[in-house]
């Protein structure tokens, strides 16, 4: 087992930008091991009620990350056999990096930075890049890239489909420990 790692729960965490195909890659990486799915933003508009904007825009920032930082324990406490798409500011507490070293290995999906301007430029639902033009969000990124980088494993996603990058991910794993075999 790797240093600050518990016991081998056949988890795995997918960290990155928005953009990057956490969500995407996660619900074909859970299907293709037959684990479950967890998105961890699904779970908190759930939780809410409202879309991520919508807690955003009358419950502010700050209580979106508690609700992160209180799913990830919950999910530590009884998360077995599944891929946990995270939200892109999850890597930003060093809680909750605790928290998820008792889960499992931590995956950072590292995306292009051109193809992340363009897949949030086509897209809507994201508060921290709705309102961003191309220089606000690449700021952002490159602000956040080491806290991604505290990851297990780096996945590069550039110019790879969907399933070259799942392939990437599960020999990346079995690479840094063969133990983590899903
Ligand atoms: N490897 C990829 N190749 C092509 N499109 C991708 C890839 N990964 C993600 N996408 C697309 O990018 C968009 C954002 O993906 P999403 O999974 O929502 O990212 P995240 O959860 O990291 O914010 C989606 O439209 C998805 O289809
Ligand atoms: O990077 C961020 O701070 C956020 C990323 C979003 O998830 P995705 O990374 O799945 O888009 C969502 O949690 C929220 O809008 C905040
Ligand atoms: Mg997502």
């Amino acid at each position: 087992m790797v240093p600050g790692h518990s016991e081998w729960k056949r988890n795995l965490l997918l960290v990155g930008f928005m953009g990057a195909g956490k969500t995407t890659l996660g619900g074909i990486l859970s299907k293709r091991c037959r684990l479950d799915f967890v998105d961890t933003d699904q779970l908190i508009t759930e939780q809410f009620g409202l879309s991520v904007a919508d807690i955003f825009s009358r419950y502010g920032e700050n209580a979106f990350r508690v609700a992160e930082t209180e799913l990830l324990r919950n999910l530590a406490a009884r998360c077995r056999h599944s891929v946990i798409a995270t939200g892109g500011g999850m890597v930003l507490k060093d809680e909750n990096w605790r928290v998820m070293r008792q889960i499992g290995p931590v995956v950072f999906l590292r995306a292009d930075e051109q193809e992340l301007v363009e897949r949030l430029s086509s897209a809507t639902g994201r508060p921290l890049a709705d309102d961003s033009d191309r220089e606000a969000i690449l700021e952002r990124y490159r602000q956040r890239l080491p806290c991604y980088l505290r990851a297990d494993l780096v996945v590069e996603t550039k110019n790879q489909a969907p399933l070259e990058v799942v392939d990437a991910i599960l020999g990346g794993l079995e690479r840094v420990n063969p133990k983590w075999l899903f």
